[in-house]
């Protein structure tokens, strides 16, 4: 085996936490052949908790897991680790918007699966789906670029479901909705999906994306598709040597415009609204 890297996970007392312990020890994310370090931060009063998690890792025999630190103190949880995973804040609850969670967090610092169930394939066999924006109700699910697999076939997602009106419908809401409806029925916010996809970023810059694949992260803006530039936005990307450069020249329509606009409008206004709370 390989010699082992140091992973910082914060909140590991937590849900999200909870979830990517076990997928980083497994192998799931820096590959079956890479020991990993775990550096597990959570604040003081939940140092009861993580010796818990601590003992369930320990109980798991977790086969990449080489050894555990368990702290409450950033300097030591931050010392010599290559990779991190910033989670340790404060979960959205019934009733909140992402808004609402700005004020609370700032100081401390896909969706593949609707488009292959309608087309009844596998989400392996769906590639390039986009997510403009925003992490929220403004965020835009867009299939425009997205190709599948049907029938043995490579065929453009958009003629394959040939109904305008969903995907400008029904899909974008229902995606824009998700996380309030995992709240309205787990009265929690997601958490072992929050991990996938937070795994599935951190194998994306570790490993890189293939040929003609790119992934939807939220990245620097520097103005590409006349957005503003200077705010977090999800762009689709590709990845080499662990740096992300945004996929130029996709063709835009007018209507894919708009919501560009809009979630780019609301994330300068939570950009402001960050900032002034900084500044108070
Ligand atoms: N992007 C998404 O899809 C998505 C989905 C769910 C949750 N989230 C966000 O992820 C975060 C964690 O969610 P969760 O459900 O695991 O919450 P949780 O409350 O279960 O866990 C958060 C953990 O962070 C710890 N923590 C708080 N302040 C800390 C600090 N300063 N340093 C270190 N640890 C600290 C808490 O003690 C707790 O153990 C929240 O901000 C939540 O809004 C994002």
């Amino acid at each position: 085996m390989a010699e082992p890297i140091r992973v910082c996970i914060t909140g590991a007392a937590g849900q999200i936490g909870y979830s990517l312990v076990y997928m980083v020890g497994s192998g799931a994310v820096f590959g079956p052949d890479t020991p990993v370090i775990l550096h597990l931060l959570d604040i003081k009063p939940m140092m009861t908790v993580l010796n818990g998690v601590c003992m369930e890792i320990s109980d798991c025999a977790l086969p990449c897991v080489r050894d555990v630190i368990a702290t409450d103190d950033p300097a030591v949880a931050f010392k010599d680790i290559e990779s991190a995973f910033l989670v340790g804040s404060m979960p959205r609850k019934e009733g909140m918007e992402r808004k609402d969670l700005l004020a609370a967090n700032v100081k401390i610092f896909k969706v593949q699966a609707q488009i292959s169930a309608k087309l009844g394939i596998p989400v392996t066999d769906v590639k390039n789906v986009i997510i403009w924006g925003n992490h929220s109700s403004t965020q835009f699910p867009d299939v425009r670029h997205a190709s599948a697999i049907v029938n043995g076939q490579t065929v453009s997602v958009y003629d394959a479901i040939k109904d305008d009106a969903f995907l400008k419908g029904e899909f974008i809401t229902s995606v824009q909705k998700r996380g309030a409806a995992v709240i309205a029925a787990r009265k929690l916010s997601s958490a072992m999906s929050a991990a996938k996809a937070a795994c599935d970023h951190m194998r994306s810059i570790w490993e890189g994306t293939s040929e003609g694949h790119f992934v939807s992260m939220g990245v620097f803006s520097d103005g590409s598709y006349n957005l503003p530039e200077g705010v977090m936005y999800s762009f689709p990307v590709t990845i080499k040597d662990k740096k992300w450069s945004i996929v130029q020249g996709l063709p835009i329509d007018d209507f894919a415009q708009e919501m560009m606009d809009k979630s780019a409008k609301e994330l300068c206004e939570e950009r402001d609204d960050a900032i002034a709370v900084c500044e108070d």
